[in-house]
């Protein structure tokens, strides 16, 4: 595939995102991609919406993975773009268009030219939510070609296109999903004192959560609160008896992702008793900390540095979440970021990552698997 049908692929895709579990176009999409390569070598199993590609190797003495995440969020594009999405209220505004566009790129070379090891190109479902690793890593399908090896990238729309970035150990934080609901006795707005406003209540426990990460965590561990969402009352002049947010925690260790549910709870208990409501919590979705495997990661590097256009750049821990964390947890490799520059970042409206770094993705993805 040329830079050319590279970037009508992604935009193709980036049309029709999709969320988690509900990527049937998008599969039907690639499916048609991957039967338009070579077949000789290639072996194909569906799982849900997604897709497994076996590709023989040459003389192998192992099966190398390389995954990439499928769904969309759902968020109202404003990128301007002619080619922006058709779904209204949902977007690619996470890479994943890229991501699927740089493992059809890479599959359909190996597709005509295997190398010495088998590879298992893996297209998962629902990584922004509920999470499509854990319930994949798991199915007969993919116990079939399991890897012996596995990775994965990530765009970056921080670092310029020709970068990669990765590092041994943390890369991604362990993550939990927030939803919490207050319920109380609502009532006429003038009449407060007849009522139990959870309104109020939310507005008092949103500020209290933020308190978690400034005097609960240890300064030299790290986490995240975020609400993203406050929802609740029915009408101006009612006070509210239901309220609900939703969040997600960030943590980057196990531990501290322990000792702050455990806070939210205590604090929800002080709520419910100051603000004579109920407060129940779910976690949602929880992932994984991404973790790479030193050696892997060292393999990368020198791979790499075989490539004319692209630099390798340590990263940095973040806070980002990847339900990738749960195949690394059972399948030694690693993660990395692709530089794509974007002004916007991730989960933004206007994200608007450089087609260039397709070609980046794709050769650098392409010798890896020739070189590990
Ligand atoms: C790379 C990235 O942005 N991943 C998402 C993963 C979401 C996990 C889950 N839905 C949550 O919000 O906790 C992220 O937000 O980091």
């Amino acid at each position: 595939m040329d830079r050319k049908q590279l970037q009508t692929i992604r935009r193709e895709l980036h049309q029709i995102p999709e969320l988690g579990f509900e990527e049937f176009k998008t599969q039907q999409y690639l499916l048609d991609e991957i039967g338009r390569m070579p077949q000789e070598h290639i072996e194909i199993k569906t799982w849900r919406t997604g897709i497994l590609v076996f590709v023989k190797g040459k003389h192998p003495s192992k099966t190398i993975g390389y995954r990439a995440d499928i769904d969309g969020l759902p968020i109202t594009e404003k990128t301007g773009f002619d080619f922006h999405s058709r779904h209204k209220g949902k977007m690619h505004a996470c890479g994943h268009d890229f991501h699927m566009t740089i493992a059809l790129g890479a599959l359909s070379r190996l597709a005509g030219n295997p190398a010495q090891d088998n590879c298992l190109f893996i297209f998962q479902p629902a990584e922004e939510g509920p999470g499509g690793a854990k319930p994949l890593l798991e199915s007969e399908e993919f116990q079939f070609w399991r890897p012996d090896v596995i990775f994965a990238l990530h765009i970056a729309p921080d670092l310029p296109v020709g970068t990669v970035s990765s590092r041994k150990g943390l890369l991604f934080a362990n993550t939990s999903e927030l939803f919490i609901d207050l319920k109380g006795k609502g009532g006429h707005a003038a009449y407060p004192h007849h009522t139990h406003d959870m309104v109020v209540a939310a507005s008092y426990f949103v500020t209290q959560l933020q308190q978690i990460v400034a005097r609960r965590v240890d300064p030299l561990d790290s986490a995240v609160v975020t609400i993203g969402k406050i929802t609740g009352g029915t009408v101006q002049n009612v006070i509210a008896e239901h309220a609900r947010l939703e969040g997600t925690i960030r943590t980057m260790s196990p531990k501290a992702m322990e000792e702050v549910k455990e806070n939210i709870e205590r604090l929800a208990k002080g709520l419910e008793l100051g603000h004579d409501c109920e407060v129940s919590i779910d976690y949602g979705a929880n992932y994984h900390q991404v973790y790479n495997d030193g050696n892997h990661v060292e393999s990368f590097r020198r791979v790499v540095a075989e490539l004319k256009d692209v630099d390798f750049q340590e990263a940095p821990s973040a806070m980002t979440g990847e339900d990738f964390g749960y195949m690394l947890k059972e399948i030694p490799g690693f993660m990395f970021w692709l530089g794509v520059e974007s002004e916007y970042g991730l989960h933004h409206a206007r994200l608007t990552p450089d087609e260039q770094a397709l070609t980046t993705g794709v050769d650098t993805v392409e010798a890896m698997i020739r070189g590990w």
